[in-house]
């Protein structure tokens, strides 16, 4: 919930993992970018983001993320294009809790992109529209605008082009094979399955479930052993998949009990976790919006 503890200078917001619960690859733009037709769906288990507003319009980021310098930091970065394109002076100190793997195929830092735009817009009185800033969110990455617009859809183009959908809302374990994927490597092997003809998401969704994949996997198996260790081990157990170009895996579970229980199976072999999907993403319900 939002937490208005100085007179709404401070925010306390999530920026909730997604899946992609199909994914297939029907083309590559001539910039070299790949067509996708995908099925988002967000998690009930995500990164938390408290902002602080200062009046000097500086942006201070505490922890920094290993790895990623501060100007690079997606958060950082959102909230400089916010600066520019409103022309607002505010500024803000943000902590972040990272619960989300990087790199792993859960979207982290293009949440916690889309947090920090609602966030700061919310912040700083802005006042902007969800669809202008999800074309902001865009210019930082594909994966942006289906945080920002905060509902389970059905995405074509790179992923910007969004039709909501309400999809089956079970529990899932996600498993960290304990590795990187690096997306533009995927991207870039020759053997990358590119042109899987496209299809209605009339007809995608009334496959359901059971007729979902994600066309990366076979690639993504070939770069990555781990990759392919936990997928095998998980799918002897319950019908499992790898999210976006992973490097997480997720299994689809009847409920939470049968989660629990493959939690206590998996006992440390890699990390994980289990979470409920959601068609709504907590960020709006937190925001109201
Ligand atoms: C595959 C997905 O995870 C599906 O949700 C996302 O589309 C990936 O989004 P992302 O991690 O934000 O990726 P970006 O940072 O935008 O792109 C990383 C690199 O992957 C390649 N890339 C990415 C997305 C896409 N649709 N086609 C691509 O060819 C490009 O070489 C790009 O330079
Ligand atoms: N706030 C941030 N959190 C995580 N990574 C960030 C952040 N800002 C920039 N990055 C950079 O973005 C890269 C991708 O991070 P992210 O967590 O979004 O990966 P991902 O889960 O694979 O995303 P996707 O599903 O969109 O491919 C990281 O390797 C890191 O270099």
């Amino acid at each position: 919930m939002p937490e208005h503890s100085t007179q709404g200078v401070s925010l306390r917001l999530p920026a909730p993992a997604k899946l992609n619960r199909m994914l297939h690859i029907t083309g590559r733009r001539p910039d070299g970018y790949h067509e996708l037709q995908t099925l988002f769906q967000f998690l009930d288990h995500d990164d938390t983001l408290h902002f602080t507003r200062r009046e000097d319009g500086e942006i201070r980021l505490a922890p920094e993320v290993a790895g990623v310098p501060h100007e690079r930091n997606l958060i950082v970065r959102a909230a400089r294009l916010l600066q520019e394109r409103s022309g607002c002076t505010l500024g803000a100190d943000i902590h972040l809790e990272k619960r989300l793997p990087m790199g792993g195929g859960l979207g982290g830092g293009s949440s916690d992109a889309a947090t920090s735009l609602l966030g700061l817009d919310a912040l700083w009185g802005l006042g902007l529209s969800l669809d202008t800033l999800a074309e902001l969110g865009l210019t930082l990455g594909a994966d942006v605008p289906v945080f920002v617009h905060g509902h389970a859809a059905w995405a074509e183009g790179v992923g910007e082009r969004l039709t909501p959908v309400d999809l089956d809302t079970p529990w899932f374990v996600v498993v960290h094979p304990g590795i990187e994927v690096a997306t533009p490597a995927v991207f870039k092997a020759p053997e990358l399955t590119r042109h899987t003809p496209p299809i209605t998401m009339a007809r995608a969704l009334q496959g359901g479930a059971s007729s979902w994949r994600n066309d990366c996997e076979a690639t993504v198996r070939s770069l990555y052993p781990a990759v392919t260790s936990a997928l095998d081990w998980l799918a002897r157990r319950a019908p499992s998949m790898l999210t976006g170009t992973g490097a997480c895996v997720f299994a689809r579970l009847a409920d939470e009990q049968e989660a629990d229980r493959l939690l206590g199976e998996i006992d440390g072999r890699w990390q994980a976790f289990k979470a409920r999907s959601l068609n709504r993403s907590p960020l709006h319900d937190a925001l109201d919006r």
